[in-house]
């Protein structure tokens, strides 16, 4: 059931910094195949020679391509295509492109509710509507989706990200109920605040209660939570604190389970007819 990483091909948006840099690294440590996409060069560049130094066999690549996972849904379907002819179906996508801007309410420009909506949010359904096909019918794939602990709180200054990190988990649920008995996993995670490029630029932007609010807890390493977000997507399971939604879930499940069959039974009739 967990999926085997070792010839694995992972794709990891946003795998050039922070965060998804080191989900890239864990995942190349455990022998996958990765193709890295984020939009600067350069950066990729250097992201690959350093995931490179922890190779575990000769035979593993590392991929980059530069694309921008948010503008144009044709380009990211090309994209995947073209990392697919080189490294085969992917078998794990892991959605991290993401950026964040703080600021209260008013004082954010309407182009940021804009923009940060089409980067965390529709860039994660691009990549993963261009791949999920495959995954369904190979029966075997893992989506992994990032939110943030700002995707389960909405906080201070965080009203243009933490409603696109929100938007994040409708779409994870709601795919996971029909990938399922496709045996396609679908995972999110949701960090805190995490030492990463990303997060440095993000304070320069925080409204002091923002700041406030976040020095209460404590600032993660990224190897760490890159380590706890591979794991989860890896041997999947089912977040117990949603005990109640559990039983409506699972009688949900079936109901799609039995369309699934019962279309497959109408299809062979179709066949033969
Ligand atoms: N650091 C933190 O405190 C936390 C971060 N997160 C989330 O984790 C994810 C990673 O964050 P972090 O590691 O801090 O971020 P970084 O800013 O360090 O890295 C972001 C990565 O995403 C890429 N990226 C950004 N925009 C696009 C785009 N439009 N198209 C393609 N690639 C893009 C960047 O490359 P390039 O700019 O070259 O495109 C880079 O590789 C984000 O989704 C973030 O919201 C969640 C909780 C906490
Ligand atoms: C059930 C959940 C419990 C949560 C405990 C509450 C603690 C809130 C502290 C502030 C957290 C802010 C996180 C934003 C991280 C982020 O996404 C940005 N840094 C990205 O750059």
């Amino acid at each position: 059931k967990p999926l085997a990483l070792s010839g694995a091909h992972v794709v990891v948006t946003g795998g050039s910094s922070g965060i998804g840099k080191c989900i890239a690294i864990e995942c190349y440590k455990q022998g996958a195949f990765i193709t890295l996409v984020a939009r600067n060069e350069d950066k990729l560049l250097q992201a690959k020679k350093e995931i490179e130094k922890h190779s575990i066999n000769d035979k593993q690549v590392v991929l980059c391509i530069s694309v921008d996972v948010s503008q144009d849904y044709g380009q990211v379907e090309n994209v995947m295509k073209q990392a697919q002819e080189k490294l085969g179906p992917v078998d794990m996508l892991v959605n991290c492109a993401g950026t964040s801007l703080a600021g209260k309410f008013e004082d954010l420009e309407v182009s940021t509710f804009e923009r940060l909506m089409s980067v965390n949010y529709l860039g994660s359904v691009y990549p993963s509507r261009a791949v999920i096909t495959t995954m369904k019918e190979r029966r075997v794939g893992r989506v992994v989706f990032v939110s943030s602990q700002a995707g389960q709180l909405g906080l201070f200054g965080y009203t243009a990200y933490s409603s696109s990190k929100f938007a994040i988990r409708g779409l994870a649920e709601a795919l996971q109920m029909e990938v399922k008995p496709y045996n396609v996993y679908v995972t999110v995670a949701y960090p805190p605040d995490t030492d990463t490029p990303g997060f440095a630029k993000e304070n320069q932007t925080k409204p002091l209660e923002t700041r406030l609010i976040s020095e209460t807890t404590s600032v993660c390493k990224p190897e760490q939570v890159a380590k706890q977000i591979v794991k989860d997507a890896v041997v999947v399971t089912m977040g117990l604190f949603r005990t109640i939604a559990l039983f409506y879930l699972g009688s949900f499940d079936s109901i799609v389970r039995r369309c699934m069959t019962q279309k497959a039974k109408l299809e062979t009739v179709d066949k033969t007819a």
